[in-house]
C-alpha cells in the first residue's frame, strides 16, 4: 500500500466528492454532539424568526400609527420591538455559547482520532511522511474544522434561516416584487457553484505548503546539532526560504480566492435593491402598494442579501474546513497493511522463531533485502546475527517483530504465524531494543515502565524492588537522580549510553519470550555492558536472545551465529568462522 500523504491520489476520497457529500461526512463527525447540536439549531432558529418579526412590524406600525398620524401606538410597538430585540440578543448569546463547546468537543475527538490512527498504522507509513506534515494535519487542519463549527456554523445556520424566513415574507407580501428582488440570488448561486472547487483547491494547496513547511521547520530543528557542526546553515536556510516562499504564494491564492465572493455578493444585493425600489416606487404611484409595505420590504431584502453577503465569507470558510477535512481523512481511511491473519495452524517441527522461505523488499523500492531465507532458533538459546552494515540484521530483526511482513513466506513464533497474533500478545512476547530508543518527557521511572501494562502502576519502592529482582537497580546509579531523573523526549541532557541503558531495563522488565537486542550495548562502556551481560545471564532461562551487534566481546558468548548479507541469513558456525567471513577471508557456501 503506498501510505505517502502527498502522493497518494486515492486516499484523498473527498476530492471528487461534491460539497453536500462531504458536509454529510463533516456532519458524521458530529454524531456525538447531535443533542446540542439540534438544541443550539433551535436557537438559532428562534433568533432568526424573531430578526424577521421586526421589520414586518415596522411597516405595520408605520401604516397603521404614523401615516393615519395615531402616534399613540408607536409607542406599543417600540415597546414590543425591544422585547424581541432584547429576546434575540439572549438567544444569540445561549446559540453561540452551545456551538462553542460543540466546536472545541469536536476538535478534541477529531484529534483523538486522529492520533489514535496514526497510532495503529506500520512503520511504513511514517518512514513515506514528515512528521511535520502529520503535525500540521493534527494541529493545523483540525483547527481549520473547529474554526469553522464553533464560529462559522451559527452564522451560516442562522443566515439560512433568515435568508429562507426574508424570502417567505417578501414573496407572501407582494409575489411579483418579491420574485424580481430575489432574482439576482439565482445569477449568484450558479456564481457559486461554478467558483467553489477553485477556491478549495486553493486552501487545499495552501494547507499543504504549511505542511510542508512545517516539516522542514521540523527536520531542522531536530538536526540543529548537525546543520551547525557542518556550517550548512546557509543550505538549510536557502531551503526553508524556497518552502517558506512556496507557503507564502499559496497563502496569497488562496487569500485571494476565498475573498471572490464578497464583492459580487455585495454587487448583486444591491442590484436586488434597486429593483425593489424602482419597481415598488412605481407600485404605489401606481396605487397598489403602502409605503409601510416598502419599508417592510426593503428591509426583508436587507434581511435576504446582508445574510447572503456573510455567507460569501463564510462559504470561503466552509471551503477551507472541507480541505481540511480533505487531508484529515487522507489519514483516516488509511488501513494498516499489516492486518491480522487469522486461524492460523499450528505448524509442526519447527523452533521457537523460525523463518520459513521469507523473501522481503521495503515498500519504497524494488530491491529484495532478503530471498528465501529459512531458520529455527530455538527457546532459551543465545544468537548473534552478523554482518556488514547493510546487510540487512536489522530489517531481520524488523520481520521478527512484525514491523513489517515478508514479501513472502511466514515466520512462526511457536510454530505460529506471528501474522495471526494480536498485537497485544506478539509485542508481550517479543521485545525489540532498537537502535535508536525511543523516549519521552517524564521521569526515569514512567520512561522505564513505558509500554508494561501490567506493571504501570508501581510506586518508585515497588519498581525498585521489581529492578533489583532482576539485577538491573545497580544501572540506576548511571542516572542523577535514580528513577526521578528528568528525561528529555529530544534525549538532550543524557548520553546515547543512558538512552540504550533506559531501552535494555524496560524491555527486560517486560520478561518477553524473545529479547532482540539491536546494537543495544553499541555505546555502552565495557563495565556497564558487564552488568548487562550479567543481567542478560539472569533472565529466565526460557527467554531466548538475539543479539546484533559488530563488536565482538558482545557475541563471544552467542550459542550460534548467524551471518547476514546479500540476502542470506546462513549458519556461520564459530566466532572465528564469523571474523573470517566479516573480513571477506571466507566466501558463505
Ligand atoms: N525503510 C527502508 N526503506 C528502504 N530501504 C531500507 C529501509 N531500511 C533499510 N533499508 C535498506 O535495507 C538494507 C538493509 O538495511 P539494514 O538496516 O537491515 O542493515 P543492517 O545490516 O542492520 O545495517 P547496520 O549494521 O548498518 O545497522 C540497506 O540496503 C538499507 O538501505
Amino acid at each position: 500500500m503506498n501510505y505517502n500523504l502527498n502522493l497518494n491520489k486515492e486516499t484523498s476520497s473527498n476530492e471528487k466528492a461534491g460539497t453536500i457529500t462531504t458536509l454529510k461526512r463533516l456532519l458524521a463527525l458530529m454524531d456525538s454532539e447531535r443533542k446540542n447540536l439540534f438544541i443550539a439549531l433551535i436557537f438559532i432558529f428562534i433568533n432568526a424568526g424573531l430578526n424577521l418579526i421586526s421589520p414586518y412590524l415596522i411597516g405595520h406600525a408605520v401604516d397603521k400609527f404614523i401615516v393615519t398620524k395615531h402616534y399613540a401606538g408607536v409607542i406599543r410597538y417600540a415597546v414590543i420591538l425591544l422585547v424581541i430585540f432584547v429576546m434575540a440578543m439572549f438567544s444569540g448569546y445561549t446559540q453561540a455559547q452551545l456551538m462553542g463547546k460543540v466546536g472545541q468537543r469536536m476538535l478534541f475527538n477529531l484529534r483523538n482520532r486522529l492520533f489514535n490512527k496514526l497510532q495503529e498504522l506500520p512503520i511504513d507509513f511514517f518512514n513515506q511522511n514528515k512528521a511535520g506534515d502529520l503535525i500540521s494535519r493534527v494541529n493545523n487542519d483540525t483547527d481549520k474544522i473547529n474554526q469553522f463549527f464553533s464560529q462559522s456554523f451559527v452564522q451560516f445556520m442562522s443566515s439560512i434561516f433568515t435568508m429562507i424566513g426574508a424570502a417567505i415574507f417578501l414573496i407572501s407580501i407582494d409575489f411579483r416584487l418579491g420574485l424580481a428582488a430575489l432574482s439576482p440570488a439565482v445569477i449568484l448561486w450558479i456564481f457559486t457553484r461554478s467558483f467553489s472547487p477553485w477556491v478549495k483547491r486553493r486552501n487545499t494547496a495552501s494547507m499543504r505548503s504549511t505542511g510542508i513547511l512545517s516539516a522542514e521547520v521540523q527536520e531542522s530543528l531536530q538536526n540543529f546539532k548537525v546543520i551547525v557542526a557542518f556550517n550548512r546553515r546557509d543550505y538549510f536556510r536557502k531551503r526553508f526560504d524556497e518552502v517558506n516562499t512556496d507557503n507564502y504564494r499559496n497563502a496569497v491564492k488562496a487569500g485571494i480566492a476565498n475573498t471572490v465572493f464578497t464583492p459580487v455578493y455585495g454587487f448583486l444585493s444591491n442590484i436586488g435593491q434597486l429593483i425593489v425600489l424602482a419597481f415598488g416606487i412605481y407600485l404605489i404611484m401606481a396605487g397598489q402598494f403602502s409605503i409601510g409595505l416598502l419599508i417592510s420590504f426593503l428591509a426583508y431584502i436587507t434581511q435576504f442579501y446582508n445574510p447572503l453577503r456573510q455567507l460569501a465569507a463564510l462559504w470561503a470558510n466552509f471551503q477551507v474546513a472541507l480541505a481540511g477535512w480533505d487531508r484529515i481523512s487522507q489519514i483516516l481511511v488509511l488501513e494498516n497493511n499489516l492486518p491480522l491473519v487469522p486461524d492460523a495452524k499450528k505448524e509442526k517441527q519447527s523452533g521457537m522463531l523460525s523463518f520459513r522461505h521469507v523473501s522481503f523488499a521495503y515498500p519504497s523500492s524494488e530491491k529484495e533485502i532478503l530471498r528465501h531465507v529459512s531458520f529455527d532458533l530455538e527457546r532459551g538459546k543465545t544468537y548473534a546475527f552478523v554482518g556488514p552494515t547493510g546487510g540487512g540484521k536489522t530489517t531481520t530483526a524488523s520481520l521478527m517483530a512484525r514491523l513489517y511482513d515478508p514479501t513472502s513466506g511466514k515466520v512462526l513464533l511457536d510454530g505460529v504465524d506471528i501474522r495471526s497474533m494480536d498485537i497485544e500478545t506478539r509485542t508481550a512476547k517479543i521485545g525489540f531494543i532498537l537502535q535508536e530508543p525511543f523516549l519521552f518527557t517524564g521521569s526515569l521511572h514512567d520512561n522505564i515502565l513505558y509500554g508494561n501494562v501490567q506493571n504501570a502502576h508501581l510506586s518508585d519502592d515497588e519498581l525498585l524492588q521489581l529492578l533489583s529482582e532482576a539485577g538491573l537497580h545497580g544501572l540506576l546509579d548511571r542516572f542523577e537522580g535514580g528513577l526521578n531523573a528528568r528525561i528529555d523526549s529530544s534525549g538532550d541532557g543524557i548520553s546515547l549510553g543512558q538512552k540504550q541503558l533506559i531501552a535494555f531495563i524496560r524491555a527486560v522488565l517486560r520478561k518477553p519470550d524473545v529479547l532482540i537486542l539491536d546494537e543495544a550495548t553499541a555505546n555502552i562502556d565495557t563495565v556497564t555492558e558487564q552488568l548487562l551481560e550479567d543481567v542478560l545471564q539472569k533472565l529466565p532461562s526460557s527467554t531466548t536472545r538475539i543479539i546484533i551487534a559488530h563488536r565482538l566481546n558482545t557475541i563471544e558468548n552467542a550459542d550460534e551465529i548467524f551471518f547476514v548479507n546479500a540476502g542470506n541469513v546462513t549458519k556461520a558456525g564459530s566466532l572465528q568462522d564469523a571474523v573470517d567471513l566479516l573480513l571477506h577471508k571466507k566466501r558463505v557456501s
